[in-house]
């Protein structure tokens, strides 16, 4: 598998592209033309450079309004490319891309177009170059890749194959499986695209709105499955035309796009197993059984802080670790580790962040496949020098610089807490909570692409359309990463200025991390009883929540009076009913939920988002600091 990039993909210039996108492992680029002409060097500049970086040009293009132009057009047209031609071979690359005519002189007809390819496939021939022909989806004559192969079978000339682009197909509808008739060697190069599936002008929506295969709506494993039937084994080149990316971190969008092929072309090969498709080795997405443990860095006033407020939802000091200042919390199936040592990674985190929660543990089936796959993802491994009698638990690093632990069934890991832990012998107190329901990470809006393909790709989960969540103060966007049974649920927020909860909670935690952990209950208004005869306060709510809430599902006046008196919010999908309330914040904007599903509710509550967010930022002060 050899992979390629665009040039106008990613943010810098010449020099910087071509540093990250050969530090994240691409064997080839794309020069796209406008990257070239702004560069000051000769074309064989950038042709040794781009060796220089171990890379090969893979593709010079667009050349633009070429085929089935009247005179004297036609004749511009010819010594425009013979032009392109003598760069192309100062540059040191032999494939040239043309796009569809959009020019409004230009003339219709299939023979035409192939005629005038004909011609051009004798001129590239003569000096041993190739031109590949690609269907704009707003091409004036040719907009469709049937009618663009069609084109080039007709000029049936060696040096002059087909140029598939997903976006291009994909974005007009086009059925993939049309593609599987094409041979394989009558195609040049393949360029791959994803898009969030936005009804509107297609030139617009492809210039400003493309991202990495997998970040989007569009079914581009279809389109490579069926590419790959063809017998193409050429580079699978991304081009993304995205607004965002041309302004974000040149090696972090480098290292998503490599990913995110890696990861298309994994779920290719396992689509269709009777294909030779070249692929780096690795198990198939990995299946979360749950959250095994989620772990705070804190010091040790605020680990105080932190246990008064868990024990006031039910949590127990269960144990204490063997040898290092960490103590397990637990209620249910869930484990709360407070961690604070002087020392190690936890403390580096608590440095840089304050406290937070820096680390998840997840219930897999195998934690050396997970890193195995995470690593063949371009995922960072974690490791951290363990002292006698600790687990080397597999890890990576994940939002923010977090780590993710994996626990297995298969080896010690399933006895860590006993191999690690001294039980306090504590009585057990209970309030009902069973197991962590989600987890929410907050993050700036350019990261969630990055972080969404991470976890979709490394884990077997799927995202659901993102949502826009209302904050006084500006817009948070949210995205759900699940698993089909609900054993992983993620919510990503993406902040996009710093006045929102959001916002505030990146900016004074300096980075990205777990804002909030939902824990699941059977019976809510059980649990909110046994909270507050334990001392917990929750976040209130404003009643006129509740009349409205009322109003809105037709709900029975004793059920608004008890959600009320709790404090508890409310939701429906269906059949499906959702519960949930609040705590107070911790730190920066922290803070937990409780929730109760009842009859397979699957969503998270979002149309309550917005007046959850305003009580919250009842309790902060004036300063922007959360009330005591
Ligand atoms: O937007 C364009 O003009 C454009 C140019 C070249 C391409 O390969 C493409 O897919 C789109
Ligand atoms: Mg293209």
């Amino acid at each position: 598998m050899k992979t390629s990039i665009a040039t106008v993909s990613i943010s810098g210039d010449l020099r910087e592209k071509l540093a990250a996108i050969a530090a994240a492992g691409f064997d080839g680029v794309e020069i796209f033309e406008n990257d070239f002409l702004a560069f000051d060097g000769t074309p064989a500049e950038v042709g040794r450079m781009v060796r220089d970086h171990g890379l090969e040009i893979t593709l010079f293009q667009p050349f633009r309004d070429f085929e089935g132009m009247p005179e004297p057009h036609r004749a511009r047209a010819f010594d425009r490319a013979e032009r392109k031609f003598d760069l192309m071979a100062e540059l040191g690359t032999d494939l040239m891309l043309i796009c569809s005519n959009v020019s409004p002189v230009s003339l219709g007809g299939i023979d035409r177009a192939a005629a005038d390819f004909r011609e051009l496939g004798e001129r590239a021939a003569s000096r041993g170059l190739r031109v590949g022909y690609e269907a704009l989806a707003w091409g004036r004559h040719i907009s469709d890749h049937r009618d663009a192969w069609e084109v080039v079978r007709r000029a049936d000339h060696p040096n002059i194959g087909l140029i598939l682009d997903s976006f291009h197909t994909l974005a007009r509808k086009i059925d993939p499986d049309t593609i599987r008739s094409i041979p394989g060697d009558r195609i040049f190069i393949v360029q791959l695209a994803d898009a969030p599936r936005i009804d509107m002008d297609l030139l617009y929506w492809s210039r400003h709105l493309r991202n990495m295969p997998g970040e989007g709506d569009l079914p581009v494993t279809d389109f490579m499955r069926a590419v790959a039937a063809t017998g193409y084994d050429g580079p699978l080149s991304l081009e993304i035309f995205n607004d965002q990316f041309r302004g974000g971190s040149p090696k972090s969008i480098s290292v998503d796009g490599r990913r995110s092929l890696i990861h298309l072309m994994d779920q290719v090969a396992r689509a269709e197993p009777d294909i030779a498709i070249e692929v780096p080795a690795m198990p198939d997405r990995i299946v979360t059984s749950g959250v095994e443990f989620v772990e705070f860095a804190a010091d040790e006033a605020e680990a105080e802080e932190l246990g008064q407020l868990l024990s006031a939802m039910g949590f127990s000091l269960a144990a204490t670790h063997r040898t290092k200042d960490v103590v397990l919390y637990r209620q249910g199936g869930i484990n709360i580790v407070v961690n604070t040592e002087k020392e190690g990674f936890a403390h580096s985190s608590y440095l840089i962040h304050g406290a937070s929660a820096y680390a998840i543990g997840l219930r897999v089936e195998d934690a050396a496949a997970t890193v195995a796959r995470a690593r063949a993802l371009g995922a960072e491994t974690f490791e951290q020098r363990h002292g006698p009698g600790e687990l080397a638990i597999p890890a990576i690093r994940g939002v923010g610089g977090g780590v993710i632990y994996f626990i297995d069934g298969k080896s010690e890991l399933s006895r860590v807490w006993e191999i690690e832990f001294e039980p306090t012998g504590a009585a057990m107190q209970d309030a009902g909570l069973t197991r962590v329901d989600h987890v929410a990470q907050t993050m700036n809006y350019e990261e969630m692409l990055t972080w969404l393909l991470f976890y979709t790709s490394i884990f077997r989960t799927r995202k659901s359309p993102m949502v826009d969540v209302v904050d006084p103060a500006g817009l948070v966007r949210s995205q759900v990463i699940e698993s089909d049974d609900g054993a992983l649920r993620l919510t990503l927020n993406g902040a996009e200025n710093r006045k929102t909860l959001a916002g505030h909670f990146i900016a004074e935690s300096f980075g990205s991390s777990v804002q909030h952990l939902a824990f699941a209950c059977h019976d809510i208004f059980a649990t909110a009883d046994r909270l507050t005869a334990l001392g917990f306060q929750p976040l209130e709510i404003s009643r006129n929540y509740y009349d409205d809430l009322e109003a809105r599902f037709g709900l029975d006046p004793e059920l608004t009076d008890r959600l009320r008196e709790a404090n508890i919010l409310y939701d429906r999908d269906g059949d499906g009913e959702y519960f949930q309330m609040y705590g107070r914040n911790f730190g920066e904007g922290f803070f937990f939920e409780i929730v109760e599903r009842r009859a397979g509710y699957r969503g998270y509550g979002a149309p309550n988002a917005q007046f959850r967010i305003a009580a919250q930022k009842r309790t902060i002060r004036p300063s922007g600091m959360p009330r005591a």
